[in-house]
């Protein structure tokens, strides 16, 4: 028999038949509740624990329920979804909304090494290059288009979601509207689907989460954070649902707050860390860059192998090991100048200039210059590996060897 997804529900009633408190969890299919019998006589057992006071003359019920479609937009106030995936030894199915941007395809390319070439589906608005659209398999997918999104998540059987699709901080101060839409109607789409159908959600923060009155030098997880840009509101505002759909429905959620990425073949999406990219580009052509944040403007930066194989990492930490759903994570802070003498090292008639966009400079200074990411390195063993001469080595060798030797001689 092969039925849909079902939910087992695990009601709890007090000595007058009232009903306490529905301990809901996702199943699997019912041909296989046979073999998962153990496992729902041990929620049984934890549900009346959790659920009930000691010499209560209180009863459990355990029914299947078959869902037609259950979406958080038409839960009951006193649902409560705690749903438990019995397909963990399977390899996940990952669909990776905003993927061509500056770190989609990267993504890609780790997960399906992963997990298999057709098991990790990269999706954005845009038509992607040939050589993405041959690499696997590529779907568009506007995250304001609900319903679309769901029937790509029901028709691939999605089970993980990475939700990579915003605008980022200099760009959605130019464009408001579209960055309120993108980066918050469309999150609420990503957290309903990802809800319903019991996916496991990443959606990366930022830096930009927090504002001029956070500690600045080292910005821990946990403290005031009044983001001055739309950018920076809506990633507080995806950290605050994305952890409320936990607590409330047991959403899978988990969610890193990225420093800027730096990557030597992709090209970033228009941010205030930009800079840090486009000057090794600059550097190996043209022995020059000219800057647009002031010398001294130091900020958390990290390579992106680092970026992403944190976040394969956490998405994999098991469940106990995460104390927090949003985790700082940190590599290296630098300022301009710092970067440009690490340049110098290697392309030693290196100049660099500066011509300050006074917006990319307010929202700089507003943010983090150091990050503490105690919490992810203690919890699931978060470390980084490139610092400052490692990732100039590494991204000058990337962009062009033959052109850095030719601007050292
Ligand atoms: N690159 C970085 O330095 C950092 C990135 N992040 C976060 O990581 C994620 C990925 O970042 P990047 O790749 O750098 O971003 P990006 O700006 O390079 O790419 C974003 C992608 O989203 C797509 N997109 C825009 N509107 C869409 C819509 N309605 N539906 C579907 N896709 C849409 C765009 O076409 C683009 O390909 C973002 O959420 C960003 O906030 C966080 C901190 C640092
Ligand atoms: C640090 C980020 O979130 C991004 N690179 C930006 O500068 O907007």
């Amino acid at each position: 028999m092969t039925a849909s997804l079902d939910i087992l529900s695990i009601t709890v009633y007090n000595d007058q038949e009232k009903r306490i408190e529905p301990f809901y969890l996702y199943s699997f299919r019912l041909s296989r509740l046979v073999t998962e019998m153990p496992v729902i006589r041990a929620l049984t057992k934890a549900a009346k624990q959790a659920l009930l006071t000691p010499g209560c003359r209180c009863r459990t019920a355990v029914t299947a329920v078959r869902t037609i479609s259950v979406s958080p937009r038409q839960v009951t106030s006193d649902a409560s979804f705690h749903s438990v995936s019995f397909s963990e030894t399977d390899h996940p199915k990952v669909l990776i909304t905003g993927g061509l941007g500056q770190l989609g395809v990267g993504l890609a390319k780790i997960l399906r090494k992963r997990f298999g070439n057709n098991n990790v589906i990269l999706s954005d608005i845009r038509k992607p290059p040939s050589h993405v659209f041959h690499s696997g398999p590529f779907i568009y997918s506007d995250i304001l288009d609900y319903k679309n999104l769901r029937e790509i998540v029901v028709n691939n059987r999605i089970t993980w979601l990475v939700h990579y699709s915003a605008v980022l901080s200099a760009v959605g101060e130019a464009n408001v509207q579209l960055a309120r839409e993108v980066n918050i109607t469309g999150l609420h789409n990503i957290l309903d689907i990802a809800a319903e159908h019991g996916l496991r959600l990443f959606v990366p923060s930022t830096i930009g989460a927090f504002g001029p009155t956070s500690p600045r030098d080292p910005t821990p997880d946990l403290c005031v954070q009044r983001p001055r840009t739309i950018y920076g509101v809506s990633k507080v505002h995806a950290e605050l649902m994305g952890e409320y759909y936990h607590h409330r429905y047991g959403l899978d959620f988990r969610c890193l707050r990225y420093p800027g990425i730096i990557s030597a073949d992709s090209q970033p999406g228009g941010g205030t860390t930009d800079y840090a990219v486009a000057i090794f580009h600059d550097a190996s052509k043209n022995g020059k860059f000219e800057c647009n944040l002031k010398p001294g403007t130091r900020l958390p930066m990290m390579y992106i192998d680092d970026c992403l194989r944190a976040t394969l990492e956490v998405m994999e930490a098991p469940t106990e090991q995460l104390r927090m759903r949003t985790y700082n994570i940190n590599a290296m802070s630098f300022s301009p100048e710092e970067l440009a003498a690490e340049v110098k090292k290697q392309i030693p008639d290196f100049q660099i200039t500066y011509n300050i966009d006074h917006i990319r400079q307010a929202i700089a200074d507003s943010w983090p210059m150091n990050f503490d990411d105690g919490n992810a390195r203690n919890d699931w063993g978060w470390k980084h590996d490139y610092d400052l001469p490692e990732l100039v080595t590494t991204m000058l060798n990337f962009i062009g060897s033959d052109s850095r030797l030719a601007h050292a001689n």
